[in-house]
């Protein structure tokens, strides 16, 4: 098979963008992997695929694919970049773009300056929503972890799982040891993407994020709004929040419970190909 592609990113965060609306696409778990494969494919953290909408108040089906090749719920930077996709496909001529994820729908807004804001939903905290193996609903959960021993945490859905630890320095958190740690924990049923934030003021914070089927990556959309989230509800944030990654920034504002968390933040397009597959 022959596919047209784009490749994008959110912050470093990077993507495989596949129009499935203007050609036949029909691809299998291992032709993702192959594809995300940074040695014998394109590379990507995640493949994107636009389709065409299945409800009527969506423009369009969003489907996410990390790299492991496991379909996802959501993911933040990508939806960024599906608006300026979309845009630059020529699906659509809108501004604001509502779509369909597996997690639910959100709306995206593209701004004169470039940058995208996304109305990512409401955040989901009870621990069946996550999913999370802990009995109630609590702001920070104490759980005991083979090798790393006993760590503390919030959980946020935004669609998909977050567990967010509080750490003093972001550059000396243990992301891999702990991260993978958590994939293998039953405390996560459906895994999870493992954010590390580190608080600089009630404003501003640093963040770094292990991400389910990914592995640490230099950006996460979702793992930021769920960091502010755990961050407000501990009463250590206001709103908006600045997130700062290694190559750039997002802003975060989430109102409280039962508000939508807004994202805000810039799109790159790097290049066109071809693959065959
Ligand atoms: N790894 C995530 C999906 C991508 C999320 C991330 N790239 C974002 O920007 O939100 C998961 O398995 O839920």
């Amino acid at each position: 098979m022959q596919l047209n592609f784009t490749k994008m990113h959110g912050l470093g965060n990077d993507f495989v963008m596949i129009n499935a609306i203007d050609q036949d696409v029909n691809l299998t778990n291992p032709m993702i992997k192959a594809i995300a494969d940074r040695h014998q494919g394109i590379g990507c953290d995640q493949l994107l695929m636009v389709e065409a909408s299945p409800v009527a108040d969506c423009d369009f089906r969003y489907r996410i694919f990390n790299s492991d090749g496991s379909e996802v719920e959501q993911c933040g930077n990508g939806a960024r970049c599906f608006a300026r996709f979309v845009v630059d496909q020529g699906l659509t001529d809108k501004t604001e773009i509502p779509v369909l994820t597996a997690g639910g729908r959100i709306v995206l807004n593209l701004r004169e300056d470039g940058q995208v804001t996304v109305d990512m939903g409401e955040p989901q905290l009870l621990p069946a929503e996550i999913p999370l193996a802990m009995p109630e609903q609590q702001v920070r959960y104490s759980h005991t972890l083979e090798d790393n021993g006993q760590v503390e945490f919030s959980a946020v859905s935004m669609g998909n799982p977050h567990a967010v630890l509080v750490v003093d320095d972001v550059d000396t958190a243990e992301v891999e040891s702990i991260g993978s740690e958590f994939q293998r924990d039953e405390v996560f049923p459906q895994q999870v993407n493992v954010g590390f934030m580190q608080v600089i003021d009630r404003q501003q914070v640093r963040l770094r994020v292990f991400e389910r089927g990914v592995g640490e990556t230099m950006a996460c959309g979702t793992g930021a709004c769920a960091a502010i989230v755990a961050g407000r509800l501990q009463g250590l944030l206001d709103t908006p929040v600045t997130v700062i990654l290694p190559a750039g920034k997002l802003e975060i504002h989430w109102a409280g419970e039962h508000s939508p968390v807004m994202m805000t933040g810039p799109v790159a397009t790097v290049f066109h190909g071809t693959i065959n597959i």
